[in-house]
């Protein structure tokens, strides 16, 4: 595939995950009870970034890890990955399969939306572990809103007590740098 065929297919891509992604940004604010478009117009104009990651095979794959445990730091993270196998969650103090299957998206919430809900919604510990016969491929749509944007509470999700609403002023930018 050309160059160029490659950078249309990657930005076609990219704009049918920032419509997934902004679908389902209505979704979450339904379930937590606020204006449904909220999350929508906040991540219109998001700074998203995609990622392919290859996992080679490995000799000795108990001794190795694909990406180590995290929990993803941007807002909403859509995931594609191949039916190889490979994606483990933290669930129950264990690591659990995330079992592959043909043509499903795997959903992540990540620390920003886990700060806008207010905890309500939280962000996975997961990681990707290598196999000694297959090596694997997965795509990641990962959304972060404009590092300038502020992140703040919708007003139905602020706790009541006096001077808690400035404390959960931050912006994105910010939540970066406590990370880095
Ligand atoms: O490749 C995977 O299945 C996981 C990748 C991942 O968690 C990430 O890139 O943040
Ligand atoms: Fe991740």
């Amino acid at each position: 595939m050309s160059r160029v065929m490659l950078y249309v297919v990657y930005q076609k891509y990219n704009e049918a995950m920032h419509g997934l992604a902004l679908s389902i940004m209505e979704l979450l604010a339904i379930g937590l009870g606020v204006d449904r478009m909220l999350y929508r117009e906040f991540f219109e104009d998001a700074v998203s970034v995609m990622r392919t990651n290859l996992y080679p095979t490995c000799q000795e794959p108990n001794l190795s890890l694909g990406t180590g445990p995290h929990c993803d730091s941007n807002a909403l993270t859509i995931l594609h990955q191949d039916l190889v196998g490979g994606l483990d969650v933290f669930v129950d103090n264990k690591w659990q399969k995330v079992r592959p299957i043909p043509g499903a998206l795997v959903i992540n919430i990540g620390g920003v939306f886990a700060a806008l809900s207010n905890g309500i919604y939280r962000s996975s510990l997961h990681r990707a572990v290598v196999n000694s016969h297959k090596e694997r491929r997965s795509s990641v749509f990962f959304m972060c809103p404009r590092a300038d944007k502020l992140v703040k509470l919708a007003e139905e999700l602020v706790p009541t007590s006096e001077g808690a609403q400035e404390s959960f002023r931050i912006s994105h930018g910010q939540i970066y740098s406590k990370l880095l």
